[in-house]
């Protein structure tokens, strides 16, 4: 699992650890891994020009001890000082006795463009807001030049805690982490900004509180959450989940959810609804039922809603039913509210950053710029489990306020007409099979992120190809998990 946390919760865990080890030994081991990172993305250091772009806090001091190393090592360190009066002391006093240099930014402009590497330290966990007017300056300068750019801590000007990104912000190719993920570094749009991440240990693992603010699946989570059948399973134990999904003029995507449940570890898929004959003609393993959901036969969890049209009945009745619920595309939209908050049995709302809006009533660009904020409000408005779709898919368990699940798995070949439809029929099945809400909708997106890679290996896919790849996603998690 990988996990992150907020940066009061870093602050406080930094407090304890530095009372027990050395002054400045925190800073040096971030220093370190800092540099070795460099070192590794340069290949070769010696000869190498780098530039520091130094803020006025420990991030700056970061940087100029990775550089002061750097320089011993022979490359040619060059500092910009953003903040000249409150530079870190002793990093820029190390920096020079390693024979680097220091420029004003407004001399920075040929250092930039000759360098093979930037190391932004202009701010990290302390920063606010984006970059003020020179830094952003600095940031245009290094973009447009392109050399490679590693970030300290966080690329600066991008929120550590929320991932939002006011005004502008460092790209990086690279992101160097100390002691923790931080949420920000996880979540879109500042995950973006931070290119690959690497984490540096610091030793402040002990001090972290158990529960994270975020957390990411890996692939031996899920593994322990796939349902397995045992010597005893039939397909009544394995569990049935119920299909209410699909319309005369959206017959498709009934197949579609029905697809991805089949793949989902449920016994058996029951659909009802109007396109029973060509569900049947391309899955004859379903059952299929023309009466009600009420009526249908017992199911151990529902999908509905993808294709749903205007069926506002068959919502309410799956409503109803004292069973684990999946609420998709068209459901969310007919879904009554107060009858959401009412349920006992657990609901899992699954929308894209559009229909999230439509419930929050804000913009889909709001939802978009503050993912987390906008999954925990739906989940507590709803006292719901909700999947919010997207570049970063988030899953915040009902009332908002635990920790919130992070899908790292994701592909943008995934944006795909149909492509949800899949996912809530598989995490419907996981529903199916036993999992909680927030476990069936983390590795169901997990799995899904995984299959539209494997269908897609870089090109076009259709979502009927994402759920034929489910199995091979199964394998992938379950046989790696083994063999690690
Ligand atoms: N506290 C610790 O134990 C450790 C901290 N480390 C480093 O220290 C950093 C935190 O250091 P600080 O608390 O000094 O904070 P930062 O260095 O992140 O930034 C704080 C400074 O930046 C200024 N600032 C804030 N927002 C700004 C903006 N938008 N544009 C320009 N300047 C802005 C503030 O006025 C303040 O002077 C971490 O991100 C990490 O890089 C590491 O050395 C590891 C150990
Ligand atoms: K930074």
């Amino acid at each position: 699992m990988r996990t992150a946390y907020c940066v009061e919760t870093v602050r406080r865990a930094e407090r304890e650890l530095m009372a027990r080890v050395p002054e400045g030994a925190l800073m040096q081991r971030a220093a370190a891994g800092l540099a070795a990172a460099c070192a590794d993305l340069l290949g070769r250091v010696y000869g190498r020009r780098v530039v520091l772009l130094v803020g006025s806090g420990d991030n700056g001091g970061d940087a100029l001890y990775a550089g002061a190393r750097l320089s011993r090592r022979g490359a040619g360190v060059t500092a910009v000082l953003l903040a000249p009066d409150h530079t870190h002391a002793g990093g820029l006093t190390a920096l020079l006795r390693a024979g680097g240099r220091t420029v004003a930014p407004a001399g920075a402009e040929g250092a930039v463009r000759r360098a093979d590497l930037v190391l932004d330290g202009i701010v990290g966990i302390g920063g606010r807001g984006g970059l003020r007017p020179e830094a952003a300056a600095l940031a245009a300068l290094v973009a447009e030049a392109g050399p490679a750019v590693v970030a300290v801590d966080l690329p600066s000007g991008v929120d550590a805690d929320t991932g939002e990104v006011h005004g502008s912000a460092i790209r990086a190719d690279l992101t160097v982490t100390f002691g923790t993920h931080k949420p920000g570094l996880l979540v879109d749009p500042a995950r973006e900004h931070a290119g690959s991440v690497r984490l540096v240990d610091i030793g402040l693992g002990a001090e972290l509180p158990a529960e994270p603010e975020l957390e990411a699946l890996q692939h031996a989570d899920v593994a322990a959450l796939l349902p397995t059948p045992g010597g005893e399973s039939d397909k009544y134990r394995r569990g049935v989940v119920g299909v209410a999904a699909g319309s005369a003029r959206y017959p498709g995507a009934a197949v579609l959810a029905v697809a991805g449940a089949l793949r989902g570890g449920a016994g058996a898929v029951r659909y009802v609804g109007p396109a029973g004959d060509t569900v049947l003609a391309r899955f004859p393993e379903t059952l299929v039922s023309d009466r009600g959901p009420k009526q249908a036969g017992r199911v151990q969890a529902w999908v509905v809603g993808p294709g749903a049209g205007e069926d506002a009945g068959t919502v309410a009745e799956v409503l109803a039913a004292d069973v684990p619920v999946l609420v998709d595309a068209d459901g969310l939209r007919l879904a009554d509210a107060g009858a959401v908050r009412g349920r006992t049995a657990p609901t899992l709302m699954t929308p894209h950053a559009g229909e999230a809006a439509a419930l929050l009533g804000v913009t889909r660009e709001e939802v978009e710029r503050a993912r987390l904020a906008a999954a925990r409000e739906l989940a507590a408005r709803y006292r719901a489990t909700v999947l919010l779709k997207g570049s970063t898919t988030l899953v915040a368990d009902a009332g908002g306020a635990g920790v919130v699940r992070v899908n790292a798995t994701g592909t943008a070949w995934l944006a795909t007409a149909g492509s949800g439809d899949v996912l809530s029929g598989l995490a419907g099945s996981l529903l199916a099979a036993g999992l909680n809400a927030l476990d069936a909708g983390s590795a169901g997106a997990y799995l899904h992120g995984l299959a539209g890679r494997f269908a897609a290996h870089g090109a076009p896919v259709g979502a009927h190809d994402v759920a034929a790849a489910i199995p091979e996603a199964w394998r992938d998690v379950r046989d790696r998990d083994l063999r690690d």
